[in-house]
């Protein structure tokens, strides 16, 4: 059997999102898959195969307990500022070692499984990897043990993971890649929004960022962390929801570039980015970062651009590059036939 769950973009309101203001997301047609299967020789352990990160590992269920109570005690440690966010998980499989501790229910079913788990999404991307492969895992593993979890449970638990991957969760990713479409989240609450995205909608990959989502939440929190920036933020996701709804491109301009302003104001899109982007506003298109963004370096992840009426040609030289973006409509699946 297996199981998959979609990648993610986030239209507006990303790090606003943190401080419980409002954001618009969507999921896209990129995703992560766990194939579960019964394997010899694994007694009551189970092997974790990472495809993306080339790695097997064998995990003990009877040490999951204790492992989970490690690493909460690290996150804590976070929280109270003696630690930073990449000594939280320190490697890799521990985010997936610790969805499956949350899940007790299920050890017995899964002793003596193999858990593969591939990916479409890129890692690093702002795309929601981490929370799209968590999904994925647990849709599979509660899936395959016959204790299928709600949607709302399944976004709660990754959203656990997520806060111990990133430091804080605001639960929008998560949220998306459980539930597919597109919504809009503030403190927990998910709307989905009856919008569709136009025609004229672009994913460009600035690259792999220097900096993780974590350590850029941590740097934009010592920054802004009690500044007034965040209800600049929640205008403009109010903006830009009207004008999606509206399907008004000129609204929607103006909110993408305002949005894009705002992000650069809390430092979290490099100036060759920033360059990137106003040379595609010259030319009558709009774009911002979506994710974490970088505090470092001169790579952002991934950019949306918003260019109904221009060909690619005339814009960009990079356009080849440029992927159109297509929505995911039904969130994390489960599979049982394959
Ligand atoms: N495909 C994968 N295989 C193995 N581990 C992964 C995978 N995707 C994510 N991870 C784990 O999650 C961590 C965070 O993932 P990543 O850097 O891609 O952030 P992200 O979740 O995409 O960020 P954002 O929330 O900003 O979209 C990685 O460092 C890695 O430990
Ligand atoms: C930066 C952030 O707003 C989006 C990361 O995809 C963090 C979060 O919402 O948890």
């Amino acid at each position: 059997m297996h199981a998959r769950a979609p990648s993610k973009a986030i239209l507006s309101g990303e790090h606003a999102v943190v401080y419980g203001r409002p954001a618009l997301a969507l999921a896209l047609c990129r995703y992560a898959t766990v194939e579960l299967e019964a394997a010899a020789g694994l007694g009551t352990d189970v092997e974790l195969v990472l495809d993306s990160l080339n790695t097997r590992e064998r995990v003990r269920l009877d040490q999951l307990d204790p492992l989970q109570r490690q690493l909460q005690q690290r996150h804590q440690d976070f929280l109270d500022g003696d630690l930073p966010i990449e000594a939280v998980m320190a490697q890799p499989a521990l985010l997936f070692q610790y969805a499956l501790s949350l899940v007790p229910e299920c050890w017995s079913a899964i002793a003596g499984c193999r858990l593969r788990l591939s990916s479409q999404i890129p890692l690093g991307a702002g795309m929601g990897s981490s929370a799209a492969t968590v999904t994925a895992l647990l849709k599979a593993v509660s899936g395959y043990a016959g204790k299928p979890l709600a949607t709302p449970q399944l976004v709660a638990l990754v959203t656990r993971c997520e806060q111990l991957q990133h430091g804080r969760s605001s639960g929008l990713d998560p949220a998306v890649c459980g539930r597919g479409g597109m919504l809009r989240f503030q403190q927990g609450d998910v709307q989905p929004l009856p919008a569709s995205l136009q025609q004229g909608w672009y994913l460009f990959d600035s690259g792999k960022p220097d900096c993780s989502t974590g350590q850029c939440g941590s740097q934009v929190r010592r920054q802004f962390g009690r500044s007034g920036i965040w209800d600049e933020f929640a205008e403009v996701t109010e903006q830009f929801q009207q004008a999606l709804l509206g399907a008004s491109p000129e609204r929607i301009h103006a909110s993408v570039r305002q949005n894009q302003r705002l992000l650069e104001r809390i430092g979290v899109v490099p100036q060759s980015v920033q360059q990137q982007v106003r040379e595609l506003e010259q030319q009558g298109a709009s774009a911002k970062i979506s994710g974490a963004g970088a505090v470092s370096g001169n790579r952002a992840g991934l950019v949306l651009i918003y260019a109904p009426d221009r060909t690619l040609e005339s814009l960009s030289s990079q356009s080849a590059a440029w992927q159109p973006l297509q929505m995911d409509t039904m969130g994390a699946v489960y599979e049982s036939d394959r």
